[in-house]
């Protein structure tokens, strides 16, 4: 049960980058998302947490639709990002994908040079005429993601000889460069030691003033440091969403509570 008013939250869902409504999420059998509606805010990072297996990274490929690429997943309900039905069979999966960047939990660089971890993605939607243009959106991608001047010197290496820690910072680099609306993060950190994590939580802080970030974390203080909403799944349930502060001193459902004082999960 979410806790907002019906009118604070339709109100919510008129300003909001991404509204879903009624979202079902079936595996065959197991219907792992249930009756989701949640509005993610622009410009801001939203944290879904709660414990294993109550399908916070399920809802978040509902996103971008990176459930289409699961064989036996059914996506029901409506997501609608700007307003337009991400479901809808005139989008384009493809093109969805580069407005809703996604990083994922190991950092996962091609096995090809910094430069051409980058490079890919505007080369293939076509967003450099030339070779200059795309050298800039290379250095401004890196640059965003706090990385140029690590590697400014060694664009021809190759992205796996980077440490991990640099290596998620080029995957959010190549998720940057086809000028995203939104970026999705599963656990980004969980492969990553304390300065690393450190490092991305920085750069997350700095992308939020253009880009909407949607980050599922296994761990409460990343989702209090980085993040000004919160959402808390329970067994496919979204049941409380919120201003993180407010989630994490004064949650209203005695399930948030409980996860949150590490009674379980
Ligand atoms: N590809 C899949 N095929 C079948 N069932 C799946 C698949 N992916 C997830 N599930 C099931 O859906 C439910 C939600 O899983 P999901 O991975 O979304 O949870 P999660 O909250 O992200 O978990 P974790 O924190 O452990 O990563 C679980 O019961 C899981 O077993």
């Amino acid at each position: 049960m979410n806790d907002m008013s019906v009118t604070t939250k339709a109100a919510a869902m008129t300003d909001a980058k991404i509204s879903a409504r009624k979202v079902q999420v079936y595996y065959g059998e197991k219907h792992a998302i249930k009756d989701v509606d949640i509005a993610i805010q622009p410009r801001s990072v939203t944290a879904f947490i709660g414990p294993s297996g109550c399908g916070k990274s399920t809802f978040l490929r509902c996103l971008n639709r990176m459930n289409d690429t699961i064989d036996i997943c059914r996506v029901e309900g409506n997501i609608s990002i700007d307003g337009e039905n991400i479901y809808d069979p005139k989008v384009d999966p493809v093109q969805l994908r580069a407005k809703v960047g996604m990083v994922f939990q190991k950092p996962n660089p091609f096995p090809k040079s910094i430069y051409e971890n980058v490079a890919y993605g505007p080369r293939i939607h076509g967003l450099a005429r030339k070779k200059s243009e795309l050298d800039e959106i290379v250095a401004s991608s890196l640059q965003k993601a706090g990385l140029w001047n690590e590697v400014k010197d060694r664009l021809d290496g190759p992205g796996t000889g980077l440490s991990g820690g640099q290596q998620q910072r080029l995957c959010i680099a190549r998720a940057i460069a086809v000028s995203p609306e939104v970026i999705l993060m599963d656990e980004p950190c969980s492969a990553l030691d304390p300065i690393a994590t450190a490092k991305v939580e920085e750069l997350i802080d700095e992308l939020r003033a253009n880009y909407t970030i949607v980050i599922v974390t296994h761990s409460m203080q990343q989702a209090a440091r980085v993040s000004q909403r919160t959402a808390f799944f329970h067994l496919g349930n979204l049941v409380e969403e919120g201003a993180t502060q407010d989630i994490f001193t004064n949650p209203q459902d005695k399930r948030t509570q409980d996860y949150i004082t590490g009674r379980f999960g």
